[in-house]
This record gives C-alpha cells, sequence and structure tokens, in this order.
C-alpha cells in the first residue's frame, strides 16, 4: 500500500523539528545531523531531490544568550533565532560536506508566499538550487518577522514549501513516532495511527500541542500541514527523527509512524495557494441557492447569491465564504471590493453596470479562483 503511493516520489520536502535536531543540554546534535546527511545522500544516489525545512534556531540560539527554557519575550526570541540559526547552517554544513553534499541558507517570511509575484521568484531560487544539486535549508525569517508576517510553525511553512516546490511527498520528523490517538506524554492507553486517509474531527481533537519546551505546536500544526499537502494530491508520513534509518525505511514503503494518504480530488498549485497561503481579508455570506451550485456544481460566485459582506477588502482580495450557517466553505479570489459588493449584492449580473457607473464581469468570484474547502 504505502509502496504505490510512493512509487513516484522524486522530490521530497523534509521538516526537521527542533527537539530532533537539539540534545539535551540545547546543543545541536551533531550525530543526528551526520545521520540525515547519509540517509539524504543514499536518497539522492538514489534519484530522489531533498529540500529540508529545518527549525531549532531559537532552541540552538538560546545557550548563547544564557536562556535555559524558551525565551519569554519577541525580542529575546528573535535574539536567538539570529545565534542559533548561524549555528545552525554552520552544523549542516559540516555535517552535510562529510557526504559531498553543499547546503544553501534559505529564510522566508510569509509575504514571500502570499505575494504571486515573490512566490514565483522564491520558487525558480529552490529549482535552480536544486537543478545544482544542492540541498535546501529553509527555516522561517524569525529574525524580521513580525506577527501579521509569520508562517507560525514549520510544519506549516513545510507544507506551503511542498506546495512551491511541487514536491511529492512531505516527511515530518519529530520527537515521537506518529500520530497516537492521544497524546501519548499524557495518556498511556494511546496507540499509534499507522495511516491516515482524511482528517476527521476526532483526529483533530486527538491532536494535542507540544510536549518539549522546545517544540512550538506539537501534534495539532502537524495534522494541519499534512490536511494542505493532502489537498494537493501529495503524500505526508510523521516518523521519529531520532530513530537511526526511519527516513530511509519510511521511504522504502515500510510501516513507520503515520502516512497520510493524498486526496483523490486534488487542488491545482494555484487553488492550494488560494486556500492555504493566502489570508482572508473578510468574508461573504450566501444563500442556499448559492451555496448549492458554488459546492456542487463548481460554479462562479454571482452577485445574486450573496447575503452580507464582513470586512473592508479591495478587488484581489482573498474571502472567505460562508453557508447561510456561517460555516466557511469555500474560499476566493473576489473581483469586486466589499463597497461595490455591498452594492450589487442581491441584484443581477445585467444590473451591475447600471448599479456601479462600471462592470469588471458577471461573477463576483469566478469559478477559477474559487476552491472549495
Ligand atoms: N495525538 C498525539 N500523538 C502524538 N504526539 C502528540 C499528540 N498530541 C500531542 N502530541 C505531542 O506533540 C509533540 C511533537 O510536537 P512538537 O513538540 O511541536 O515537535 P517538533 O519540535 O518536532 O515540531 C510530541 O512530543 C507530543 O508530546
Ligand atoms: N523557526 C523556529 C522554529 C519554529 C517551529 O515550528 O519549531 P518546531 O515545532 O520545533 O518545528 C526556529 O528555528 O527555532
Amino acid at each position: 500500500m504505502r509502496k504505490g503511493l510512493l512509487k513516484k516520489v522524486r522530490r521530497i520536502v523534509v521538516k526537521i523539528g527542533s527537539g530532533v535536531l537539539t540534545s539535551e543540554d540545547n546543543g545541536i546534535d551533531p550525530l543526528f545531523l551526520s545521520r540525515l546527511a547519509g540517509e539524504l545522500a543514499q536518497l539522492r544516489a538514489d534519484g530522489i531531490e531533498t529540500v529540508v525545512v529545518s527549525s531549532g534556531a531559537v532552541a540552538a540560539g538560546r545557550p548563547a544568550l544564557g536562556l535555559t527554557d524558551r525565551p519569554k519575550t519577541l525580542p529575546q526570541k528573535q535574539a536567538a533565532a539570529a545565534v542559533g540559526q548561524s549555528r545552525l547552517m554552520r552544523a549542516y554544513e559540516e555535517a552535510f560536506s562529510q557526504q559531498d553534499l553543499t547546503v544553501a541558507q534559505v529564510l522566508l517570511t510569509r509575504d514571500d508566499l502570499v505575494n504571486r509575484r515573490r512566490f514565483q521568484n522564491a520558487r525558480s531560487t529552490l529549482d535552480t538550487l536544486l537543478a545544482y544539486g544542492i540541498v535546501p535549508v529553509i527555516n522561517e525569517n524569525d529574525t524580521v518577522v513580525v506577527d501579521e508576517l509569520k508562517f507560525g510553525d514549520n510544519d506549516n511553512l513545510s507544507a506551503l514549501v511542498t506546495n512551491l516546490v511541487e514536491a511529492q511527498l512531505l516527511i515530518i520528523l519529530t520527537d515521537i513516532d506518529g500520530l497516537y490517538t492521544a497524546d501519548p506524554r499524557t495518556d498511556a492507553t494511546a496507540t499509534i495511527i499507522p495511516m491516515v486517509r482524511g482528517i476527521t474531527k476526532d483526529l483533530e481533537r486527538a491532536a494535542g500541542g507540544s510536549g518539549t519546551s522546545v517544540g512550538t505546536g506539537g501534534m495539532a500544526t502537524k495534522l494541519a500541514a499534512a490536511k494542505k499537502v493532502m489537498r494537493y494530491g501529495v503524500a505526508a508520513i510523521i516518523c521519529a527523527g531520532k530513530t537511526p534509518g526511519t527516513l530511509t525505511r519510511a521511504m522504502a514503503g515500510e510501516e513507520v509512524g503515520t502516512m497520510f494518504a493524498p486526496a483523490e480530488r486534488s487542488l491545482n498549485r494555484r487553488k492550494h495557494w488560494i486556500a492555504f497561503t493566502l489570508r482572508p481579508a473578510g468574508s461573504i455570506r450566501v444563500d442556499a441557492g448559492a451555496r448549492e451550485v458554488l459546492a456542487r456544481h463548481g460554479r462562479s460566485l454571482l452577485p445574486s447569491g450573496i447575503e452580507k459582506v464582513e470586512g473592508r477588502f479591495e478587488r484581489g482580495a482573498c474571502v472567505r465564504v460562508l453557508a447561510p450557517d456561517g460555516a466557511e466553505f469555500a474560499r476566493g479570489i473576489v473581483d469586486y471590493s466589499s463597497q461595490e459588493i455591498e452594492r450589487i449584492c442581491r441584484h443581477k449580473s445585467s444590473e451591475i453596470e447600471e448599479i456601479l457607473g462600471f462592470r469588471y464581469g458577471d461573477d463576483v468570484i469566478h469559478r477559477d479562483n474559487l476552491v472549495l474547502l
């Protein structure tokens, strides 16, 4: 089963959690990195390209600041990341050069992927690095980001990078051997779930926060990352990073960790970007009839089906589309601003020009820019 899903994999994203990369005293663990380099070199010999998304900058920078616990303030965290990031890259360089692998540091902010031109630019840089046989090592640019610009956690970043580089598999290496029915740190009866075909509310409830002082999002953000790549038609595996050979065994189709099967109806890259990378600037509530034609027949959203607009946004913004009960069922890019939509909603498209004095087209959201969630 797993082997079948892995057959066409040629490019992978491997996300490394802070807990995997650092040892007890919070220094970078060189043994882990040299094992990782060995496993990635072998994959490369087998024709598989790797992009690494690595956490660990904050944890690696902590000792230099004399911090024994998680930094308390944002400037402290950013200072720790600034010190730690260069240590991290030095450690990667040392370990990877032993295997004749060259690494490249790539630091991203959310804006780099939200802006379509910057997204494309980041993509060509990464493609070029890979074409040269270099292993990109990506992290969030912690030193400069403020809340509005944050990916928040590297699980999310790794899912967006999987879309960016069109990898066929995301592997999340963490400090636990997979997704359990509950957090095994607090529930001794928890058992591992080997295969997930769809993310249910029950699974989301089971996935809790981080159990360590270095991890960020726990299993909850890993599940959210898996959900994102599944919608892109890509598989994900969450497995133990510290156990030697796990990556190799996972790539060979052995039953390690938890595997997430790709969704059968997947989104193309642009629609995935609309659904998961852009931040909604407001919402549009539609009536039952509009919900039906959008959800069932994949049609465009016309002004006549819109009941209410929430938030202020411009033409070209990403918005949530809500059903009459307020539940979000789609996201899309609008062709009219919130103020224009307030004036044309509940009207026929043929009346747009008369009401506004101009028209861009019949649709408020064209079906090519609309994603069902
Ligand atoms: N259902 C669950 N199954 C497995 N681990 C869970 C679950 N719920 C919460 N966790 C916690 O998630 C942690 C892994 O996330 P995190 O600490 O953020 O690691 P990383 O630094 O690799 O991102 C585990 O050590 C565990 O304590
Ligand atoms: N960018 C941060 C990591 C943030 C993060 O998500 O950490 P983790 O949960 O360990 O993957 C750092 O390098 O310390």
